[in-house]
């Protein structure tokens, strides 16, 4: 796993409080509520047992002092009154948070799904931001989300309130003058040193919990980075390939389960002994602390009962501060214990605030393109070398192209050429390693991203269409124009099929949620089409854009290529070499280079490669 992306390097006191800063403030932003009510709601709890120490130990002192009843019932009716109030607080608390806990979840999925779609393209396909996707995604459901991180934080306060409670309880027997009984060894045990003693012991139980916890954590966040590959394959096998009915033809075709199933089964296999290895971990932190626990409450029952059995304190006492010793001692172990989850809790959240917080490195000018004129538009390639990150070989070498506005282009070329890797440049989805790309003599960087962005109406081989209206496929916005809508589709050859769906262009497609048109390829890349032209963009850019079409609707498409066009610049890419003819410059690639260029008599006098290829192709229809 690549070390850029998530680290799990021992870091400073104030690394680690910026992180929780972080933290905070996310859990702020999203909802401001949701730590005040964890807050409230623990410290309210922690204080729960104590009222019943307190006046357990009062009213049973009254009953053996045999007091006046009504003095006893009293006590009996704080008690419960207290007991009341509190827990009717603590439920109150409790649903508002419960309550704010999915909205919380979903808003953290809307903040990361708004991320990935804003990021470069260039960075979204990188290695390292899979792997913090994968990290936010898995780390917010592994935390148990960032509600999870308020409630340890609010219960982590509740144990910080409780060994205040414990000390106020136990002040008495710190403060009260003493008689000693007995001599020697019971001298001691009388003391109230001793008490002191049992409280070093708890400091010293709350450091060797704190290793021991810390040791436990960073196994398990070890664990957890070891886990991400896992989980992403698994995500890939469950979501992407078996629980999708587009890849079962396949699957059943190549009879491919028996393979997919090994594969995944691996995958399986590898999550459990994960999770098996991260329970026993949590096993091994619960038996260290519970053998600490019981030996601190052998110490405390034998100096606070050593104490009752010589008459300096009561039964009712012995019982009272027994339980807030062992309330104190429990407090100090959770204590570090839900410490050491905020820590390792926070150290998941950080991989969602490491996400959102990726830069685009894409550098936007301020340079208007709506200043240009439509028709002195010309874009040009200066020695443009391209490489895929983390591709060891150059996909385009050296490239040298023109495009004008009003010209006709046909891009053709072999398998892994670097078609659609040059259209990918041209929409500065990627960025050149080498070489310029300029807009009217500009280097394209200078312009106004979004409004480069928005000159090319682009039909990719591997188009997507989206589980809402065609309208708002065509438009790709929620406001549009029906007429245009109408008339683009008409041009694509899709109208007539759009106008007999129950709703017109108001029809949902395909079967999300909503009952939909399931549309087939031939009539979605027509919509796609559509949606291309819709965007009256000066650059069309339409890569294989017949593939899925029958020969009528490509007949349809070329005859009317002009009409469709109309003085726009089309950059068109096809293997079918006829449908190529129709433009007025054609552009040969191999190997990522531009081998021949010009028209179609011209590359066929020439007896290159495009001749070779069109003669190849011909000879089918011979
Ligand atoms: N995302 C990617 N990462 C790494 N290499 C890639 C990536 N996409 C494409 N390539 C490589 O770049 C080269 C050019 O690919 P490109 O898709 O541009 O070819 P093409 O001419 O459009 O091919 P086709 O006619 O098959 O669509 C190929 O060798 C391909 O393996």
């Amino acid at each position: 796993m690549s070390k850029h992306a998530i680290s799990n390097e021992k870091e400073s006191v104030g690394k680690i409080f910026k992180k929780f800063m972080h933290v905070i403030g996310i859990n702020h932003r999203l909802c401001k509520w949701i730590l005040p009510c964890n807050l409230g709601k623990n410290i309210i709890m922690a204080g729960l047992p104590y009222v019943g120490i307190v006046y357990g130990c009062d009213i049973l002192n009254a009953l053996v002092a045999q007091e006046a009843k009504s003095n006893i019932m009293s006590m009996v009716y704080q008690l419960l009154g207290i007991t009341f109030v509190m827990t009717l607080l603590y439920h109150i608390l409790d649903k508002a948070g419960n309550a704010m806990r999915d909205s919380i979840r979903y808003r953290i999925k809307a903040d990361i799904s708004g991320k990935a779609a804003s990021l470069d393209y260039q960075e979204l396909e990188s290695q390292e931001s899979m792997q913090l996707l994968t990290a936010a995604l898995e780390g917010e459901k592994e935390s148990g989300g960032i509600y999870w991180f308020s409630d340890k934080l609010g219960v982590l306060i509740g144990d910080v309130a409780s060994i205040f409670y414990a000390f106020i309880v136990l002040v008495p027997i710190l403060t009260k003058k003493q008689h000693l009984v007995g001599n020697g060894a019971m001298q001691i045990l009388n003391s109230k040193w001793i008490i002191y003693l049992i409280f070093l012991l708890n400091l010293c139980s709350m450091f060797l919990f704190m290793w021991i916890s810390k040791r436990g954590n960073k196994k398990q966040y070890e664990i957890y980075e070891e886990s991400l590959d896992a989980i992403r394959k698994d995500d890939y096998f469950y979501r992407e390939i078996l629980s999708k009915y587009t890849t079962g033809k396949e699957i059943r075709l190549y009879a491919l389960k028996d393979l997919l199933l090994r594969d995944m089964t691996e995958v399986w296999n590898e999550k459990c002994d994960i999770q098996d290895r991260k329970l026993d971990i949590q096993e091994k932190i619960k038996i260290r602390y519970l053998i600490v626990q019981a030996l601190l409450l052998v110490v405390s029952y034998t100096v606070i009962g050593v104490r009752g059995v010589n008459g300096m304190i009561t039964g009712a006492e012995v019982v009272k501060y027994v339980s807030a010793l062992t309330a104190l001692g429990g407090a100090c172990q959770y204590m570090v214990d839900h410490f050491e989850t905020v820590l390792l809790n926070m150290q998941y959240l950080h991989h969602y605030y490491e996400y959102l917080q990726l830069p685009n490195h894409k550098k936007t000018g301020d340079k208007s393109v709506a200043d240009l004129k439509p028709q002195e538009l010309v874009i040009t390639f200066e020695d443009v070398s391209f490489q895929y990150p983390g591709s060891k070989k150059d996909s385009l070498k050296h490239i040298n192209l023109t495009f004008h506005y009003g010209e006709k282009i046909a891009l053709v070329g072999p398998n892994g050429a670097g078609k659609t890797t040059l259209i990918l440049l041209l929409c500065r989805l990627y960025e050149p390693t080498q070489g310029r790309i300029l807009l009217n003599g500009i280097d394209i960087r200078e312009y106004d991203y979004e409004e480069y962005l928005a000159m090319f109406g682009v039909v990719f081989q591997d188009f997507k269409l989206f589980a809402m209206t065609v309208a708002e496929n065509v438009a790709a916005s929620e406001e549009y124009d029906e007429q245009k809508i109408e008339e683009v589709l008409e041009k694509a050859g899709i109208w007539d099929r759009v106008r007999k769906m129950e709703h017109g262009i108001h029809n949902p497609l395909y079967n999300v949620g909503i009952k939909g048109v399931e549309v087939s390829g031939g009539e979605a890349q027509k919509i796609a089409i559509a949606r291309a032209l819709y965007k009256n963009a000066p650059f069309i850019i339409l890569d294989e854009p017949t593939s899925a079409l029958d020969p009528m609707a490509e007949y349809e498409i070329y005859s009317g290529f002009d009409r469709l066009i109309q003085d726009r610049m089309a950059v068109y890419i096809s293997h079918r070499m006829s449908s190529c003819r129709f433009c007025e410059r054609i552009v040969v690639l191999k190997d990522g280079q531009v081998q021949e260029q010009g028209s179609h008599e011209e590359l066929i006098d020439r007896d290159g490669i495009y001749a070779m290829m069109w003669n190849a192709q011909a000879q089918n229809y011979q």
